[in-house]
C-alpha cells in the first residue's frame, strides 16, 4: 500500500490543483494508494506516523520541504519508504535526490520502488524541541528570518519573494553574537557570529548552497559559520551561496563532525529543514542510513 500525504497550501495550492492529475494516474495503472490531505501544522506526522503503524509500505510526501519534514518525522523508527512529488517552493529535499521536478516523472520514480539509504540527523533543544532533520538546519539569521516569514500574512501571496522582505527587515535589527560550537566534542569559539548552518545536504532556502559539500550518504554533517563580517559584506557575498564559492572567504568557517552542539550568549533563532524550531542550545548527531528514500 502506498499513501499520499498532501499538503494543500505548499507551493501557494500548487499540490492542492496537482493532486487530481496524479489521482488519474494512480488510478490508470491499477495502484492501490490512500491520500490524506493535511489540515494544519505537524497534521502530516500523525498521518504518516499512522500509515506506517497500519503498515504502508511507501508513504509519499506531496508538497514542499516542511511536508517532507513532517513525513520523514513520523515514519521515523519505521522501515517505511519516504517517497516525494516536489511541490512546494524550495524543494530542496527534491534537489539534493535529483528528484525530477515533473510530478507525474517523480510518482513514476517512487513506484519503480528503487530505494537508496539516506543520512538524517536527530535534533534535540530546549522544552521538548526535538526531532530528526533531513536537510539542512539553519540558526541565527536564517533561523530569525524564517521566524518572520511564516508570521508573514502575505506569504501565502508572495511565496518565495516573502524571503526577500524577510532577509532586508530582519537585517535591520539582527545583532551578531558570540558563539561556542562543539564539533564532536572539540570546541570552537566565536565572537560575532550571523549564522551556522548545520547540513545534510548541500542546499537550504530553495537552492542556496550553504554547504556544498554536504552529503546524506557520507555519514557525517556538514558545518558552515559565517562570522565577524560586516551587513554590507554579508549582502554583498550573498549571491554567491547559490554557487558555493562563499566557502571562499575567510569570514566563512567549514567543518564536518557526527555531533554537532550550538550554544550562544544571545539566544540565536533555528530553522530545520525550512520549520522554525525554537532558539539555541541546540545538538544535532547523524543517524546514518537512517531513512530509504525512494
Ligand atoms: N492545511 C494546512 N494549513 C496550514 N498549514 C499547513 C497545512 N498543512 C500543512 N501545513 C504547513 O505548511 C507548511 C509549509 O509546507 P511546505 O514546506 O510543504 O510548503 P512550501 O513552504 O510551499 O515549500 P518549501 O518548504 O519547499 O518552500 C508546513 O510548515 C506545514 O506544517
Amino acid at each position: 500500500m502506498i499513501v499520499f500525504i498532501v499538503n494543500p497550501i505548499s507551493g501557494k495550492g500548487k499540490a492542492r490543483k496537482m493532486w487530481p492529475v496524479l489521482e488519474h494516474h494512480l488510478q490508470q495503472k491499477n495502484v492501490s494508494y490512500q491520500w490524506y490531505f493535511t489540515e494544519r501544522p505537524g497534521h502530516g506526522i500523525e498521518l504518516a506516523q499512522q500509515a506506517a503503524l497500519d503498515q504502508a509500505e511507501i508513504v509519499v510526501a506531496v508538497g514542499g520541504d516542511g511536508t517532507v519534514h513532517e513525513v520523514a518525522n513520523g515514519i521515523s523508527g519505521f522501515d517505511t519508504i519516504l517517497g516525494y512529488i516536489p511541490l512546494g517552493s524550495g524543494n530542496d529535499y527534491a534537489r539534493a535526490q535529483s528528484i525530477p521536478w515533473n510530478p507525474i516523472a517523480a510518482l513514476e520514480r517512487i513506484l519503480a520502488q528503487r530505494t537508496t539509504l539516506r543520512d538524517t540527523a536527530d535534533f534535540i533543544g530546549t522544552e521538548k524541541n526535538e526531532g530528526r532533520m533531513v536537510n539542512t538546519a539553519g540558526i541565527g539569521f536564517d533561523g530569525s528570518v524564517t521566524k518572520w516569514v511564516n508570521q508573514f500574512p502575505l506569504k501565502k501571496w508572495l511565496g518565495k519573494l516573502s524571503y526577500v522582505v524577510g532577509v532586508l527587515r530582519v537585517l535591520g535589527r539582527f545583532r551578531p553574537t558570540a558563539v561556542t560550537i562543539h564539533v564532536d566534542g572539540k570546541e570552537h569559539h566565536f565572537q560575532k557570529t550571523w549564522l551556522i548552518a548545520v547540513a545534510n545536504i548541500p542546499y537550504y532556502g530553495g537552492g542556496m548552497k550553504i554547504c556544498p559539500d554536504a552529503s546524506d550518504q557520507d555519514g557525517l554533517l556538514d558545518i558552515c559559520v559565517v562570522d565577524g563580517i560586516s551587513k554590507g559584506m554579508l549582502l554583498f557575498m550573498f549571491p554567491r551561496v547559490f554557487l558555493g564559492n562563499h566557502i571562499q572567504h575567510p569570514a566563512v568557517h567549514i567543518f564536518q563532525a557526527r555531533q554537532v552542539r550550538i550554544e550562544a550568549k544571545h539566544d540565536l533563532m533555528v530553522q530545520i529543514d525550512g520549520e522554525s524550531k525554537g532558539k539555541t542550545p541546540i545538538e544535532f548527531t547523524v543517524n546514518p542510513s537512517s531513512l530509504r528514500a525512494g
